[in-house]
């Protein structure tokens, strides 16, 4: 495809989008009725669409309309590429710009410039103060691909070595001592011998600095009692050396891989319908509004309702009380989401042992995209 077809393919898939398609299954279709899009090409058009995703508003003011066209142009014109090439009606490209659509289209301000709706704006600034503004527009930038090390198969040295036989380069990420920053290769990860053998897993780096918050030692009665496709157990798993943790979801299909995965990594990883307690350590990685992660997932940013971020909170307290009552008498409780929100962190917690006065914070953090990883929040409590 030339990179005109790549942009028209794209502008194909935002009009779906607007029309309320999830981006994943148009992307899927498209792939499958485009026989002749190579895995770059497909690559590219998935690109510019997450692309427009984070910067949907930004871009449709640039590009001086809401059609998946204009915001393609508006996102090309932010990017500094040459958009009278892009747009002339060559290549199965897209027509050629009409005079109006030259002359139309203007810089963003306030929300607007931060690329969210305006009510989500004003929970930024009421939960980050100072932070709102830097950390609204690392979400509108790609995310970095980060690995964890599984420390029960190789040191991080040895992994990265074994990576980088296989063309795969990184870094290690201040954000934890087992994180590795992919600076080259990312594609050949999925394919690669290192990730087969379970030496490395993919996982985010502050959701890795999380699970190192956690007071883990082997022999631990553990539970990950929201544990979905188990990459906090994995990370604890591996953590505890020779322990078990023992894994729940109440959605037990979210788990599926979970035993395949543990197998792989060589953890010990039990998974469990109905988890009685008590447990030493009882891990909630609560669902969240995803919003420390809209890098990665963009669409959630204009999916997001003020009832829907209602509906979510008061999950959380209730999943908190239900996990407080698996927690043996001087154990820990573990609190987490991906999340920026202060409704889903430090004032949910507040609740929590206002609700629960014999439980104490022993700890609490709150992770923030500008420090390289997704957006995170931690905390510790004992009773
Ligand atoms: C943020 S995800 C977990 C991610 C996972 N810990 C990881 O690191 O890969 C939250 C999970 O909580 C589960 N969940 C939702 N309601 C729950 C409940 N009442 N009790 C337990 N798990 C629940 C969801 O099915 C989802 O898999």
């Amino acid at each position: 495809m030339t990179p005109a077809a790549r942009v028209e393919a794209a502008i194909r898939i935002l009009d779906g989008i607007a029309a309320g398609h999830p981006a994943e299954q148009l992307l899927t279709t498209w792939g499958r009725t485009a026989r002749y899009a190579g895995s770059k090409d497909r690559a590219a058009v998935r690109d510019h669409v997450f692309d427009a995703l984070r910067c949907w508003r930004s871009a449709a003011a640039m590009g001086g309309g809401e059609s998946g066209r204009a915001r393609m142009l508006g996102l090309l014109r932010l990017q500094g590429q040459d958009t009278a090439a892009l747009f002339s009606g060559e290549g199965h490209g897209p027509a050629s710009l009409t005079e109006a659509e030259q002359a139309a289209g203007h810089a963003s301000e306030g929300a607007e410039a931060w690329d969210l709706p305006d009510w989500l704006a004003a929970q930024f600034r009421d939960s980050l103060g100072p932070a709102a503004e830097a950390t609204a527009l690392a979400l509108r930038a790609r995310a970095d691909v980060f690995l964890r090390v599984n420390t029960l198969k190789a040191t991080l040295a040895e992994a990265r070595a074994r990576l980088a036989d296989e063309g795969i380069e990184t870094e290690p990420h201040p954000l934890s001592p087992t994180a590795l920053r992919v600076t080259g290769g990312a594609r050949a990860i999925a394919r690669s011998a290192a990730y087969a053998e379970g030496l490395v897993d993919l996982q985010d780096a502050a959701s890795q600095a999380v699970v190192d918050m956690l007071p883990l030692s082997s022999g631990l009665r553990v539970l990950d009692y929201c544990a979905g496709g188990g990459g906090k157990a994995l990370a604890m798993a591996a953590r505890m050396g020779t322990g078990r943790v023992d894994a729940h979801d109440a959605a037990p299909k979210r788990m599926a891989d979970l035993t395949a995965r543990a197998a792989r990594a060589g953890a010990a990883i039990r998974t469990l319908s109905s988890p009685r307690g008590p447990y030493e350590l009882v891990l909630c990685d609560v669902p969240c509004s995803g919003s420390g992660a809209w890098r990665r997932a963009p669409e959630g940013k204009w999916r997001l309702t003020e009832a829907r971020l209602a509906e979510v909170q008061a999950l959380q307290a209730r999943i908190l009380d239900d996990a407080a009552a698996l927690v043996a008498p001087g154990g820990t409780l573990a609190y987490a989401t991906c999340s920026v929100l202060q409704g889903e962190n430090a004032a949910q917690i507040a609740g929590f042992v206002r609700r629960r006065p014999q439980w104490r914070v022993l700890s609490q953090r709150q992770f923030l995209p500008a420090e390289g990883g997704d957006g995170f929040f931690a905390a510790i409590m004992g009773c």
